[in-house]
């Protein structure tokens, strides 16, 4: 697959705003019991969105697919605990899963088969993702790398003119 052209940097003080965002969402559609972050992307708005929610019991999906912009084969590394699954009931409802964001859908999928009941929730969402989400805040298109916080430094940016993504 040919590398996203385009680039949608996120500074923390954004990802922060969209986290509570989703939240204001999130709000309307709850309560939840848990929540399940998918890692380690969906970590850092869980924590934001749990501290909004008022939610203490949460737990870890481990999945692993990109390296770098790299889509590998998907690697489930760890499930839910036995204590979060009987709390939804063994189908995920009233369990709260987050992301970062959905790509091409293949970890939102593989984590929905896990909890089909559960409601998903993630900060950004690309077309092909899009489905697989029952609340999301904004769409960037496909062709797209959204850059997070936690990956990225301040650096020196060429000019659009000359090329730059
Ligand atoms: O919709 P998809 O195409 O499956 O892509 C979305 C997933 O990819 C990224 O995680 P990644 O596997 O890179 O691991 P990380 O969260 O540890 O960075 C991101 O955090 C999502 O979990
Ligand atoms: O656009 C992206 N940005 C960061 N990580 C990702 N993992 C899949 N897609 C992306
Ligand atoms: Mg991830």
């Amino acid at each position: 697959m040919a590398p996203p052209e385009k680039a949608f940097p996120v500074s923390w003080d954004q990802f922060h705003r969209d986290c509570r965002a989703l939240t204001w969402r999130l709000n309307e559609v709850g309560p939840f019991q848990a929540i399940i972050a998918i890692t380690r992307g969906g970590l850092v708005p869980a924590a934001i969105v749990a501290r909004e929610l008022g939610i203490r019991v949460i737990d870890t999906v481990c999945i692993a697919s990109y390296d770098h912009t790299r889509q590998g084969d998907l690697k489930a590394l760890k499930g839910v605990s036995a204590d979060v699954a009987k709390l939804g009931g063994g189908t995920g409802k009233g369990l709260l899963i987050v992301d970062d964001l959905v790509d091409t859908g293949k970890t939102g999928r593989l984590v929905r088969s896990m909890m089909p009941d559960a409601h998903f929730a993630a900060v950004y969402a690309k077309p092909q993702g899009k489905p697989l989400v029952d609340t999301f805040i904004t769409e960037v298109s496909q062709d797209t790398w959204i850059h997070f916080p936690w990956d990225t430094a301040l650096s020196f940016q060429p000019p659009i003119r000359d090329g730059a993504g």
